[in-house]
């Protein structure tokens, strides 16, 4: 703990009991010890130092992630770690590299969709790192339809054998991280083909390099796809390309627990839904949500201590400078951002819940939640990480100038974390996932089909559609009922309206493509509606621990207050509200923004990160900022020398230049 703590006055105003509200975020005592112990193991350890990582050079950077990720492995054996100790250490290295695509997606894709014979032969292999694995999916021509993919994999009934190909140019897998320097094996997507007959998109093993010395097997071309957006940040990645020409694997190489090819070459489908095949996808997305409450934490925890620190004009009467926290549109930035770290953190929970649930059915053949699992992961995957994406570049703008500064943390947190719009999924693809099942949903509410799960309140249909809100002062706007209330009218008015347009159209298909625009919204509106529902419900819970319940209040009702006043025209336009509710709404939205100021840091307290996994002079948990910004300016490789590397050929020249022209006039 620092020395000087130049917050302790702002954590001296904390109106509740900041190890209670650790447990509360962590989800449990154990979780709280077991991150605490991981996260202080590693910055400890002078092998996981990041400091200096912006200042590397691709080859090095790339080197230094190979290194940290043998070592992490070794402390992960050495001190014989549980599978939950390993996962934290490895979130605490908090450096991309080629493990996490093979414990995230390369054994889950296994498990997922292989036979039990299957995972018996490939799964220890990859458990012990005899093998490593990514998963190659994407390719150049195409990543959102997968159906659009066009390797192949043509089984060759004379050999017993798939025939991996890459028939185009823009056939080349083309993205997957770890394929490009580190994997020996990959999951591979291809069009299955037998008996002459495409039966599309199928998943196989396939080894891509020698584990003897690396080398590409004979017919497989790979290679890193190249540089990516900001310095240090993705670049520990290296997100590879993959050619096959006629490469041949086993047949058993087929992931075989959906569908089988027969040794005659007969085309098999088990008796299950055809989409298990995106399970990994799904079992991803999920993760994903719990990594926004991560990473938007981190960000809100650096602008919130710094905002404290930070001093900008005096007072009228020339009295001491005011902590930029105190001003209100700070607050109104910033806090709304402090509450959605919250929100996520809830949600994917809750998400974490409903994805063992679903699972846990599937397991017994019971497929009739597959859908609500889709549309949950899809939507609050696409929600979580564009809100966390622009929040980690509003934290910047926060924190000013030295926001800009590496050693802020923040550069590299918006680099590393933009591409989470994108990968497992484009995020605007994937919301008009959610808004076609809204369409199907709203147009079985006819036939009194009655929805379920998170689409549950659409059942209440003719009360929604007319309801008014009751709301008549601010304080009205602190019940959770009235904002349930309002969230879900113009979720379901939302959908409804979109539905009433589509049906005008020629055709569904061409009702659906003109309205996707509304259609993004209303499925925007309806995840919103799913992150405050599981909010209130949280709050509704026995919550231990002085005055922790009632933080956990005002940060629910900063959340939904701040998306109804952002989102005013949805829930004007769809009179849900009047143009006054949404003026009281706004009041109640200042108070609890007073009601949160002298509880901010301790409220970012409570992530309980160390300084290390920061990564921040600004967010310093002492505070002292000043300091440390001074030291790490000195460190960075142009103050090596105090005269610069190429002053002799190009400064000293023109300086020269300059000074005998003046000398002759
Ligand atoms: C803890 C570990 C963490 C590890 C990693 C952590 C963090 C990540 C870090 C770094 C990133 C690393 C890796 C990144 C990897 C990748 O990006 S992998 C590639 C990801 N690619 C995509 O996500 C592609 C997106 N596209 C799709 O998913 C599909 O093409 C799409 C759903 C858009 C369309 O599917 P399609 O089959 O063409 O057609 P339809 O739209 O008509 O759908 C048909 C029906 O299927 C239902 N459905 C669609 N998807 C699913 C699903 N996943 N599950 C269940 N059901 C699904 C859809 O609703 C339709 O149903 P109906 O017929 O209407 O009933
Ligand atoms: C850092 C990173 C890591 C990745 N890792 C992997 C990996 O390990 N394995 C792997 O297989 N892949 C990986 N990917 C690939 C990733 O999954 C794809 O890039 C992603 O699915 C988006 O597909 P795309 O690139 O084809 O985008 P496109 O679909 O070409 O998107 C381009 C634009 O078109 C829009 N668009 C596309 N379709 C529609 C539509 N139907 N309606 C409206 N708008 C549409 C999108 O919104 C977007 O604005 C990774 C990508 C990145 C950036």
């Amino acid at each position: 703990m620092a020395e000087v703590d130049h917050l302790a006055a702002e954590r001296a105003t904390a109106r509740f009991d900041v190890e209670e509200m650790k447990v509360a975020w962590a989800g449990s005592r154990h979780a709280v010890h077991v991150a605490d112990r991981m996260a202080r193991l590693v910055a400890s350890d002078p092998v996981f130092r990041k400091d200096n990582r912006t200042m590397l050079s691709r080859k090095e950077l790339f080197k230094d992630t190979l290194r940290k990720a043998a070592h992490a492995w070794k402390r992960i054996v050495e001190l014989r770690l549980t599978e939950e100790e390993a996962d934290l250490l490895r979130q605490y290295v908090d450096q991309p590299g080629y493990v996490d695509l093979h414990w995230g997606m390369f054994v889950p894709a296994i498990k997922g969709q292989g036979t039990e014979e299957q995972q018996h032969k490939w799964l220890p292999l990859a458990y012990k790192f005899q093998i490593i694995g990514c998963y190659a999916q994407t390719e150049l021509g195409h990543g959102s339809n997968v159906q659009g993919l066009e390797t192949t994999a043509t089984f060759d009934p004379k050999t017993d054998e798939f025939v991996i190909h890459s028939p185009t140019l823009t056939s080349s897998k083309w993205w997957p991280g770890g394929l490009g320097k580190a994997s020996t094996h990959a999951v591979v997507y291809a069009r299955l083909i037998t008996e002459g007959k495409d039966y599309g998109i199928h998943g196989f093993i396939v080894q891509l390099r020698s584990l003897e010395d690396h080398s590409p097997l004979p017919g497989v071309t790979l290679g890193d796809i190249g540089g990516k957006f900001g310095s240090g940040a993705y670049n520990s990645m290296d997100n590879g390309v993959l050619r096959f020409d006629h490469v041949r694997i086993p047949r058993d190489q087929m992931l075989m627990r959906l569908s089988q090819v027969t040794r005659e070459g007969k085309y098999v489908h088990s008796n299950v839904p055809k989409q298990l095949l995106y399970g990994t996808m799904v079992y991803v997305r999920q993760s994903i949500v719990a990594d926004a409450s991560k990473a938007l934490s981190r960000a809100v925890c650096i602008a919130v201590r710094y905002s404290a620190v930070r001093k900008q004009f005096g007072s009228q009467d020339g009295g001491p400078e005011t902590q930029v926290l105190n001003y209100k549109t700070q607050q109104s930035r910033l806090f709304p951002l402090l509450a959605s770290a919250y929100a996520f953190r809830f949600v994917g929970d809750w998400l974490n819940w409903l994805y063992t649930d679903v699972t846990q059915k599937l397991e017994a053949k019971d497929f009739s939640t597959l859908q609500e699992a889709h549309a949950c992961t899809a939507g609050l995957k696409a929600v979580t990480t564009s809100v966390t994406a622009d929040a980690i570049e509003e934290c910047r703008k926060l924190c000013g100038g030295h926001g800009y500064l590496n050693s802020s943390g923040l550069p590299e947190l918006f680099a590393v974390y933009v591409p989470a719009c994108t990968y497992e999924g484009d995020n605007v693809v994937l919301l008009l996932q959610v808004a076609r099942i809204l369409m199907k949903t709203v147009s079985q509410l006819a036939s009194g089909k009655q929805p379920v799960g998170t689409m549950a309140y659409m059942g209440k249909v003719q009360y929604l559609m007319q309801c008014k809100s009751a709301v008549s002062s601010a304080e009205d706007w602190l019940n959770p009922d009235a904002i349930q209330e309002a969230f879900e009218a113009r979720a379901l008015r939302m959908a409804v309206n979109c539905a009433q347009n589509i049906s005008q159209a020629a055709s569904q298909e061409e009702g659906f493509y003109e309205r996707s625009p509304d259609l993004l919204e209303a499925a925007v509106a309806h995840i919103q509606l799913i992150i405050v529902t599981k909010f209130i419900e949280k709050v509704h819970q026995e919550i231990p621990g002085h005055g922790v319940k009632e933080q956990l209040q005002a940060l629910c009702n900063v959340y939904a207050l701040y998306i109804l006043h952002k989102h005013l025209g949805d829930f004007l336009a769809t009179g849900c509200i009047t143009p006054r509710q949404g003026a009281l709404a706004n009041e109640q939205l200042g108070k609890l923004y007073a009601q949160v100021r002298p509880n901010a840091v301790a409220l970012v307290d409570a992530f309980n990160y160390t300084d290390h996994y920061l990564g921040s002079v600004l967010g310093r948990y002492d505070g002292d900022v000043y300091p440390a910004l001074y030291e790490e300016a000195w460190k960075d490789p142009l103050n090596e020398t105090v005269v610069p590397e190429g002053y002799h050929e190009y400064l000293r020249p023109l300086i020269k230049q300059q000074q005998l022209k003046l000398s002759r006039l």
